[in-house]
């Protein structure tokens, strides 16, 4: 499914009100972002149909599931989705295979509908005749995800899947959700308040704060709004969709590309064409106004600002964009690691990969920094999410 989901809800509850419109992807990752209490669960119970907002627009996939103008409620049950709660729910006196097929059996589906792929993909074929009793929390909400997705249905919603489970689990379950989310055909809407989870897993993100929704776009872009928290926050980053382009062994270095340049990186086991994700800290990027040519720093880009923030304690979050580049982008033809290749001068910003940088506000100035320039960033380190 492609079609945009449209998602317009107003509720009150006297302390609390929901208010939002939203237009969200029809495929992907969108991931519901907020601190405790700013109405990410209340949103998704009410695309659920589990809360019914009084004044409410809801369509999915083409299907209206609410408008609230026309009298149209779709009750949960007759909805095409799959809920993934904090904790799994499995039923303890039912094997993992039982508990997958009591979900069939109740929309009156066969037990002997295809499983395998789903199985396959979240590595609990070998627990099948398994008690709940038996299994680790993680495999415990593996399985309610592959009980959701058992339904075939057309929209999946996670409650924060993985709060319920320690820092090891997670690590456990998160390289699973990743795989699954890029291997589904349905949309995902995640919610958590965990700035690494949102980091891996979206595609898309709402920030949610007091039942409103400030922004939502793209990653990369939402991130790196300086209109934003995130963005002015120390552990300020954005994320970058990059690919495996080649190892270097003698310098124990991996080079990958994104769209339109290459960075290299620490080396990380993982073959040629793995797609990946490359997170960068705001505070691990510094900007030059001439290409520095003595410099231990190995990844060095042409940038261009496109805004600047100042907080009260002396700092200036600079937003740059990285423009498309020009020529061929196999590290492998470069002379070196940090070669820089020329920017392809009409490609404005927005288009490239967005990026932030800490510096100081003395910096800023001393550097007569403004929106428009063009300038180097130079890229001290990156860690890889998945
Ligand atoms: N049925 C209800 N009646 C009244 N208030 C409610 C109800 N459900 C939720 N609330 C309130 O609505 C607000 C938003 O709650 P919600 O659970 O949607 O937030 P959240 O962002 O998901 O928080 P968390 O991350 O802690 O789960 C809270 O202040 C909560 O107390």
């Amino acid at each position: 499914m492609t079609m945009p989901i449209t998602a317009r809800f107003n509720l009150d509850y006297g302390t609390f009100k929901l208010a939002v419109d939203l237009s969200l992807p029809g495929s992907g990752v969108t991931v519901l972002f907020g601190p405790s209490g700013s109405g990410k669960t209340t949103l998704l119970r009410c695309i659920a149909g589990l809360q019914r907002a009084p004044q409410g627009f809801l369509e999915i996939n083409g299907t209206i599931w609410q408008d609230s103008e026309r009298g149209i409620f779709v009750p949960t049950h007759k909805r095409s989705l799959g809920y993934v709660f904090q904790e799994a729910n499995l039923f303890p006196h039912l094997t993992v295979k039982q508990n997958l097929q009591f979900g069939l059996k109740r929309i009156g589906k066969s037990a002997a509908t295809d499983l395998s792929h789903i199985l396959e993909l979240l590595g609990i074929g070998h627990l099948l005749e398994r008690a709940p009793d038996r299994l680790s929390g993680g495999e415990r909400q593996r399985i309610a995800i592959a009980r959701a997705l058992a339904l075939n249905p057309e929209i999946l919603l996670m409650d924060e899947p993985l709060a319920a489970l320690d820092f090891k689990r997670k690590q456990e379950i998160l390289p699973f959700l990743s795989r699954l989310h890029r291997e589904l055909n349905i949309p995902v809407l995640y919610v958590t308040h965990a700035q690494q989870e949102m980091a891996q897993l979206a595609d898309y993100l709402v920030i949610m704060d007091e039942g409103r929704s400030p922004a939502s776009g793209p990653l990369a872009e939402t991130l790196s709004r300086l209109d934003m928290p995130l963005a002015l926050d120390r552990n300020a980053a954005t994320v970058w969709p990059v690919t495996i382009a080649g190892h270097e062994a003698e310098y124990h270095l991996t080079h990958v590309t994104f769209a339109g340049g290459s960075i290299s990186l620490p080396s990380f086991a993982a073959k040629i064409g793995t797609p990946l994700r490359l997170q960068i800290y705001a505070r691990d990027v510094s900007i030059t106004l001439q290409k520095p040519t003595d410099t231990s720093i190995l990844n060095v880009l042409p940038a261009v600002i496109t805004g600047i923030a100042d907080d009260e304690r002396g700092h200036s979050i600079v937003q740059l964009v990285l423009p498309g580049i020009a020529g061929d982008t196999d590290p492998a033809q470069q002379s070196s690691a940090s070669e820089i290749r020329q920017p392809i001068a009409d490609k404005g910003a927005g288009q490239g990969n967005s990026l932030l940088a800490h510096i100081t506000l003395k910096s800023a100035k001393l550097l007569k920094l403004r929106t428009g320039m063009a300038v180097y960033v130079q890229i001290k380190g990156t860690s890889i999410l998945n």
